[in-house]
């Protein structure tokens, strides 16, 4: 599979080694300093591209992918309030199109486990819930579009919670997801239950960045050849 690299960071150069690995080629690794290279690039040259940069700069790359016609999996977070535009483009130029705020396998077990938790949690409301998020200090947007998926999948289910804030003070119809920056963690969440006499906690650590790439590459390996918009649950099924 020819794999074109938007974004050639930390999860950039990370998806390459295991693209290289399992025998892809890279068609292109375009980075702020090189985006004119795309233009010499051609329907036929590319398979899939991946796309990891910044907030800033995600929604050109999709739109300037699906107008090409090269399918684009894109784990870039921050910029979804654009997102319903680029799920239209997606449709209007019969592309593919691929979003998910965390592609660890680890991670989307996590949302389950978090989602039958928030429902369990429903009929016991001297539970009060928070959240945290730890990420390294180059990150850019806050809270972690993790944490959001997670304050969503609580919201869904607990009736007096109607948004997220990004504070750790509290509001009581709202998830407070507190954001830590420290050092190069790269990836912590904590959803929190406390009650006057006990808490009830569950984590998930990323140890590496390798559980974010290898499901983001196995995502374009899925995605090549199909039209539509799509996320992790097309990509599990049934099997998470
Ligand atoms: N969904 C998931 O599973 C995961 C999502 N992420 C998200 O992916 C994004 C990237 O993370 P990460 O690799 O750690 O970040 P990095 O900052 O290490 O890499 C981003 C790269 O994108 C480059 N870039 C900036 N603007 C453009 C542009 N216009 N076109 C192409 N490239 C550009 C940056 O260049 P420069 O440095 O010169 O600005 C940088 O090299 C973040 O939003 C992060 O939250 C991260 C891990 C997992
Ligand atoms: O910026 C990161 O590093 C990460 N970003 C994603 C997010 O915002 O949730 C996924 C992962 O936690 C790492």
């Amino acid at each position: 599979m020819k794999i074109l690299l938007l974004g050639y960071g930390k999860m950039g150069k990370t998806i390459e080694q295991i693209a290289l690995d399992r025998g892809h080629e890279i068609a292109g690794r375009i980075d702020i300093n090189n985006r004119t290279d795309l233009e010499s690039l051609g329907k036929s040259d590319v398979d899939v591209a991946i796309e990891f940069s910044s907030p800033e700069a995600a929604v050109d790359n999709i739109r300037d992918c699906l107008k090409r016609g090269w399918p684009v999996v894109c784990g870039t977070t921050g910029w979804l309030e654009h997102r319903t535009e680029i799920e239209e483009l997606c449709r209007q130029t019969q592309g593919g199109f691929f979003y998910a705020s965390n592609y660890s396998i680890g991670v989307n077990l996590f949302f389950r486990l978090n989602k039958i938790l928030a429902r369990f949690m429903k009929g016991y409301p001297s539970y009060h819930v928070s959240m945290t998020e730890i990420h390294h200090t180059e990150k850019k947007d806050a809270p972690s579009g993790t944490a959001i998926t997670l304050a969503e999948g609580i919201i869904e289910q607990l009736p007096d919670k109607k948004r997220w804030i990004n504070e750790a003070e509290d509001q009581s119809d709202a998830v407070s997801i507190e954001s830590l920056r420290e050092g190069t963690v790269p990836g912590t969440h904590l959803v929190r239950y406390d009650s006057d006499v006990d808490t009830i906690e569950i984590k998930h650590v990323a140890y590496s960045r390798q559980g974010f790439a290898l499901g983001a590459l196995t995502a374009g390996e899925w995605l090549v050849g199909k039209q539509g918009v799509f996320g992790m649950e097309d990509l599990l099924g049934e099997s998470i």
